[in-house]
């Protein structure tokens, strides 16, 4: 199951972006999860939700997108470190990129994200291809072990973020998740 639709607006109706990426990951996530858990007649899975370099940084640009970001961040990791998971038979992941070429991007004016004329060129400058971040959540879901994965994308390339790099630079070592 992936978490993946968000909104960004710092502008009137920012109380709709924490209902959509943040309520909403919490109430799919807890469907998802009762749905899946082996201890209780499921199949066991793999739950990616999508943060965002805004996940890992705090923005004046996008303050309360950083925090449903955050929020979703703290959430996610409580679970990962729940002692009944492995009876569960889920693991959890992440996957954080930074600037994209999609709709979002595209539709960010001065209106949804603050200073935005200030930081524009330089968040072009980062944007990527939607294909990188696909390409990456692929490498994602070949690892053996992702509990606790945050893959952070971007345009140096992947990085595991609270985790060591091994092999080919973005290995998951769950050893070294918290
Ligand atoms: N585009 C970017 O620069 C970056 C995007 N992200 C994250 O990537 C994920 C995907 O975003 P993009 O593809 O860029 O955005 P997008 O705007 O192109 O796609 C978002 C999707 O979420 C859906 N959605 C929005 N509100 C919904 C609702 N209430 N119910 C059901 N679906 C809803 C939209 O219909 C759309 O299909 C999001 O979690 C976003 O925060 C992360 C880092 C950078
Ligand atoms: C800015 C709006 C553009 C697109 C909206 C997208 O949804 C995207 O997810 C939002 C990104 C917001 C990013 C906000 C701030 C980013 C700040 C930095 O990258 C700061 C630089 C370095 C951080 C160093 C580190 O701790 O890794």
């Amino acid at each position: 199951m992936v978490n993946n639709a968000a909104i960004v607006n710092e502008g009137s109706g920012w109380q709709r972006v924490i209902a959509i990426n943040l309520t909403a990951v919490i109430v799919g996530t807890k469907l998802a999860a009762a749905h899946m858990r082996k201890d209780k007649g499921g199949k066991g899975g793999r739950i990616v939700s999508t943060l965002s370099v805004a996940g890992l940084v705090q923005s004046h640009m996008t303050p309360v997108y950083c925090a449903t970001k955050h929020g979703v961040r703290a959430y996610i990791t409580g679970l990962c470190k729940d002692p009944t998971r492995p009876d569960q038979g889920i693991e959890y992941a992440m996957i954080a990129p930074d600037a994209v070429d999609t709709p979002m991007f595209q539709s960010v004016d001065s209106n949804r994200v603050l200073f935005w004329d200030e930081l524009k060129d330089e968040m072009k400058r980062r944007m990527m291809k939607p294909q990188a971040v696909g390409e990456a959540f692929l490498q994602l879901l070949r690892s053996d072990v992702i509990n606790g994965a945050i893959l952070q994308v971007d345009i140096q390339g992947k990085t595991f973020r609270h985790m060591e790099c091994v092999n080919d630079g973005v290995t998951f070592d769950p050893s070294k998740a918290f």
